[in-house]
């Protein structure tokens, strides 16, 4: 089996030298087990914020797969036993569905040394903690795609053996590719149905979007050029002026205009409660894939 790599790390050469950083902070070195969709977009994200590609490792389930992954990143494939002796943080990046054989291969060959964190949607800690050796540190942390370009959001939960250092370090990690924010674990389904999930979304409404502009004829290039940069251009409003979306769309409806037309149109068709119904049911099949491995 043979995937495209998401994107190229162009910036290999680091910003501080290693050696410097690990003499100031003692800098982690970090392996991601399961170098699939997200896996990769941290590796490559971790590169591009100045990382270097020994200070990480990966594992896969292919060789041909990991081939790619070291030919694109320069980045070493390994195996778990490997990664759990020689990396301070472990990220798991498997499917929920691939878990429990790769708790089989982790438990027997890590400590309470070494951190765990999870990317794994439902999971809770407490299934990491019932299957990893006692006292083994567990973060669970949600982030997002837009990590490939420093733009992820990413949630973070202690669990029970997480220390404050140990969320200092996920910390740390992940504001290399974007933000962070703590939130108590409890809240991690919703976390994962809103800003998890949420890039799909807006993908979803600009390719619905540009279907408008075809249907109206406009060329596809031309379509595409006009809707990515409006989302661009949107997003970066609601980021820089710290606006509430509403007052931003209002300044856009003008009376008796155009966009008030459209805007009749979306609440016709209800896709502001198709908006709310959509992520409820993203939280619910976070839910259903955490009670999938519950004891008993
Ligand atoms: N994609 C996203 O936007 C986000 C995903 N997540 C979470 O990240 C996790 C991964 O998702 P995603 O990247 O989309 O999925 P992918 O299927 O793309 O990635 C998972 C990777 O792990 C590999 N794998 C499976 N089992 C093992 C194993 N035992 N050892 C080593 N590698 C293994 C898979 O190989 P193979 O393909 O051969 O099975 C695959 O390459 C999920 O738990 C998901 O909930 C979290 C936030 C966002
Ligand atoms: O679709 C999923 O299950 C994963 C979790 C959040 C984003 N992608």
């Amino acid at each position: 089996m043979c995937r495209t790599t998401l994107l190229v790390a162009t910036r290999q050469d680091p910003v501080v030298s290693l050696t410097d950083m690990t003499e100031e902070k003692g800098r982690p070195t970090i392996a991601v087990l399961g170098a699939g969709k997200i896996g990769e977009a941290l590796l490559s994200g971790l590169l591009h914020g100045g990382r270097q590609a020994d200070e990480l490792l990966f594992t896969e389930r292919y060789p041909e797969r990991s081939a790619q992954l070291t030919s694109a990143y320069g980045i070493r494939a390994t195996d778990v036993p490997t990664a759990a002796k020689t990396a301070d943080v472990l990220v798991v990046a498997v499917k929920p569905q691939d878990i429990e054989p790769l708790l089989d291969e982790l438990a027997p060959v890590v400590d309470a040394e070494t951190l765990v964190v999870s990317l794994c949607a439902g999971l809770p800690t407490s299934l990491f903690e019932r299957r990893l050796p006692a006292g083994v540190p567990v973060v669970r942390a949600m982030p997002n795609t837009p990590m490939l370009v420093g733009e992820a959001m990413s949630a973070i939960s202690p669990g029970t053996h997480a220390e404050a250092e140990h969320l200092a370090v996920v910390e740390e990690m992940l504001s290399t590719v974007g933000k962070v924010v703590r939130v108590p674990e409890a809240q991690q389904d919703a976390v994962t149905a809103l800003s998890g999930s949420g890039p799909a979304y807006f993908f979803f409404l600009v390719e619905a979007m540009i279907d408008a502009g075809i249907l109206l004829g406009l060329p596809r290039a031309v379509a595409e050029a006009l809707i990515i940069q409006s989302a661009v251009g949107a997003a970066t409003m609601l980021a820089q002026t710290g606006e509430h979306p509403v007052i931003l769309r209002e300044a856009v409806t003008s009376p008796a205009g155009t966009t008030i037309s459209a805007i009749r149109e979306l609440e016709k068709h209800g896709v502001r409660a198709a908006l709310i119904a959509a992520i409820e049911a993203a939280r619910d099949r976070s839910r259903e894939l955490g009670a999938a491995h519950e004891p008993g």
